[in-house]
């Protein structure tokens, strides 16, 4: 935990079971995933833009590791891309889901259940965004982890609903961490900004915004 960001930006339940907890990375961590994340990107199953079934492609560029997701399901092979199959979730990212799960709710037990088989990694670029959507495509209701590194941006969390109101905005920094489950797990949420500029090269990005997300599917 980084006690600096921790002061001036509190942990902050946004909904019930949706949690904000601001640098929760280190700045050696954030470092070790940008790493990492280059790698994954580089394929086999390289980073892309995904295709909507409506023809159009997402802003943002996305690498999944365990299972890949494409629109509207997930499959053992980049079904949408090169049909490689998928890199297994390493062992680092499972522990720090654990992890995650269990400092953003305060339960050492609920992080011990966490086995995340999905990952998703996303990488927005100045003008990317992600519209309102819920993540359902899983057959299981454990947590969603979300990791964020490089430039914040503004994570708009809603509710289970519909897209709209109410929501609330909150802006995710370098290092942050964010965990929606319980009541809000299948909340729409959506990344309407990034602010470019606001990372630090320190971290080994010198422009955009990298999103890990971590979900346990339910599948065999
Ligand atoms: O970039 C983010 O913070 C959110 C990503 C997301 O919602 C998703 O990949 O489903
Ligand atoms: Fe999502």
């Amino acid at each position: 935990m980084n006690e600096l960001f921790s002061i001036s930006r509190p942990r902050r339940e946004v909904a019930p079971g949706a949690v904000h907890v601001p640098g929760w990375l280190s700045l050696d961590e954030q470092r070790a995933l940008v790493e990492l994340c280059r790698e994954w990107a580089r394929g086999p199953a390289p980073m892309r833009h995904t295709v909507l079934p409506s023809g159009g492609q997402m802003s943002v560029r996305t690498v999944c590791l365990g299972w890949h997701w494409s629109p509207y399901r997930y499959s053992r092979t980049a079904v949408d891309v090169d049909d490689a199959p998928v890199p297994p979730v390493p062992d680092l990212l499972v522990g720090l889901g654990r992890r995650a799960v269990a400092d953003a709710y305060e339960d050492a037990a609920a992080g011990d259940g966490y086995t995340p088989d999905a990952t998703l990694i996303n990488f927005y670029d100045d003008d990317a965004r992600m519209g309102m959507h819920q993540d359902k495509d899983e057959r299981v209701a454990a947590p969603i982890v979300s990791l964020s590194i490089g430039d914040a941006c503004t994570f708009r969390f809603g509710n289970c609903e519909s897209r709209g109101r109410p929501y609330t905005d909150v802006r995710l920094e370098s290092g942050d961490l964010f965990v929606f489950g319980g009541p809000s797990r299948f909340a729409f949420h959506g990344v309407p900004v990034v602010f470019p500029g606001t990372g630090s090269a320190e971290v080994g990005l010198t422009r955009g915004r990298l999103n890990i997300t971590l979900r346990a599917t339910g599948l065999e």
